[in-house]
C-alpha cells in the first residue's frame, strides 16, 4: 500500500509551530510578525490563494496587510507600493502574488522588494544564497516539498530524484534544494527526449508542469516517491475540479508514497510561507535592535 503523504495535516504541526513562535516573538519584541500581500488583476485562483494565505496568517498570530490593485495598476505605483513596504516596519514579509499582468515587468517587481522581506525567496539575491548553499529564504513550495520527502524518506542521499519542470519559483529551487541534500539531480523540462527514460529512473519524481494527469504510470519506477506540485483546474461532468500533473489513480499503486491534490504541496506552500515570515521577522528585529542594517542579509 502506497503512503498517501497528508499536507493538510503536515501543514498543520508546521502552522502550529509557527503560532507558537509567532507568541514568542510578540512577547520578545513586542509587535506581531506582519505579511504583506499584493494581489494585482481579478484572477479568481489567485484571490482564493490570498483569501487563504491571509486566513493561514491571522490563525498563527500574524498580522497581515492585504493590497488588491486593479489589472491596470501602472508599474509606477507598483513600484511605488514595494518601496513603501520595504520602508515599513510593521511588514516583515511582502509577497507579489504571481502571475502579474503583461504590461507589468515581473522580475524588476521580485527585485525591487527587500531581500530580507522576500518570503517567497525569488530575489537574485536569495536564489544565490540558496544555489551557494546558504541560509536563506527558501521558496515556499519546493521548501514545502523538502519537508515532506524528509518526513518520509530520511536521509535523501544518494537518491536519484528527478524534477519535471523548470520555472524559477518551482522547478529550478526544487532541484537546487534536491541537490543540497545531496540527490543525484536530473531536470526535465518541454524540450527533454524521451522523459520517461530519466523519470523511469527517479527514487524521488516532482512534477511541477502545470498539465493535468500528464505523468501516468509509464513515467513512474515501482517503489518512487512522488511528489505532485501541479494545481489544474479541469471540468469534469460539467463540475470543475482540482487534479494534479500526476494521474493520481493510475500512478498511486505503483508508488512508495505520494501527495494528493488538492491537500498536498498546497497547504505546505502556505506554512511555508507563515515559516519564513517569521525568520524575516527575527532577523529584522534582531538587527534593528542591535542597530545594525545591513543592504543583504544572507
Ligand atoms: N502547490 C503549490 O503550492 C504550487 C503549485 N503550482 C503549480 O505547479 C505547476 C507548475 O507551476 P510553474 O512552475 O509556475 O509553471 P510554469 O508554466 O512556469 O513552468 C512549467 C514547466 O514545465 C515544463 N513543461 C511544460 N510542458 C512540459 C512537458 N510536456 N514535458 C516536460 N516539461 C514540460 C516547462 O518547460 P519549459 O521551461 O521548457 O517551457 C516549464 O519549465 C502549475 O500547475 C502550478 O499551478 C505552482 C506554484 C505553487
Ligand atoms: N508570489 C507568489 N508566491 C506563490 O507561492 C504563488 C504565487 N505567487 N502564485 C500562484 C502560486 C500557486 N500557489 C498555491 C499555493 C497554495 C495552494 C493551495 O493551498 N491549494 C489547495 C487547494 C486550494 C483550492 O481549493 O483552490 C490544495 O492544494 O489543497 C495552491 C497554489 C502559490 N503560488
Ligand atoms: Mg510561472
Amino acid at each position: 500500500m502506497a503512503i498517501r503523504i497528508d499536507g493538510k495535516l503536515m501543514s498543520a504541526q508546521v502552522l502550529d509551530d509557527v503560532a507558537t513562535d509567532a507568541a514568542a516573538f510578540y512577547q520578545e519584541f513586542g509587535i506581531k510578525p506582519g505579511l504583506a500581500v499584493v494581489l494585482v488583476g481579478d484572477d479568481p485562483a489567485s484571490q482564493v490563494y490570498v483569501r487563504n494565505k491571509i486566513a493561514r496568517a491571522t490563525e498563527c498570530g500574524i498580522n497581515s496587510f492585504k493590497h488588491r490593485l486593479p489589472a491596470d495598476t501602472t508599474q509606477e505605483y507598483l513600484d511605488r507600493l514595494v518601496a513603501d513596504l520595504n520602508a515599513d516596519p510593521e511588514v516583515h514579509g511582502i509577497l507579489v502574488q504571481l502571475p502579474l499582468p503583461a504590461h507589468l515587468d515581473e522580475e524588476r517587481i521580485l527585485t525591487a522588494i527587500d531581500p530580507a522581506k522576500d518570503v517567497d525567496g525569488f530575489h537574485p539575491v536569495n536564489v544565490g544564497a540558496l544555489n551557494i548553499g546558504k541560509e536563506s529564504l527558501i521558496p515556499c513550495t519546493p521548501q514545502g516539498c523538502m519537508i515532506m520527502l524528509r518526513k518520509v524518506l530520511g536521509d535523501l542521499s544518494g537518491k536519484h530524484a528527478v524534477v519535471v519542470g523548470r520555472s524559477n519559483i518551482v522547478g529550478k529551487p526544487m532541484a537546487a534544494l534536491l541537490l543540497q541534500a545531496n540527490c543525484t539531480v536530473s531536470i526535465v523540462h518541454s524540450r527533454t527526449n524521451n522523459p520517461q527514460l530519466l523519470t523511469k529512473q527517479a527514487d524521488i519524481l516532482v512534477a511541477a508542469v502545470g498539465k493535468p494527469e500528464m505523468i501516468g504510470p509509464d513515467w513512474v519506477k515501482p517503489g518512487a516517491v512522488v511528489i505532485d506540485v501541479g494545481i489544474n483546474t479541469v471540468e469534469r461532468a460539467g463540475q470543475y475540479k482540482l487534479v494534479g500533473d500526476v494521474h493520481y489513480a493510475a500512478v498511486e499503486p505503483l508508488t512508495q508514497a505520494i501527495t494528493p491534490v488538492p491537500g498536498g504541496v498546497g497547504p505546505m506552500t502556505i506554512a511555508c510561507l507563515m515559516k519564513n515570515t517569521l525568520t524575516a521577522a527575527r532577523r529584522l528585529e534582531t538587527q534593528s535592535r542591535s542597530g545594525r542594517q545591513y543592504a543583504v542579509m544572507v
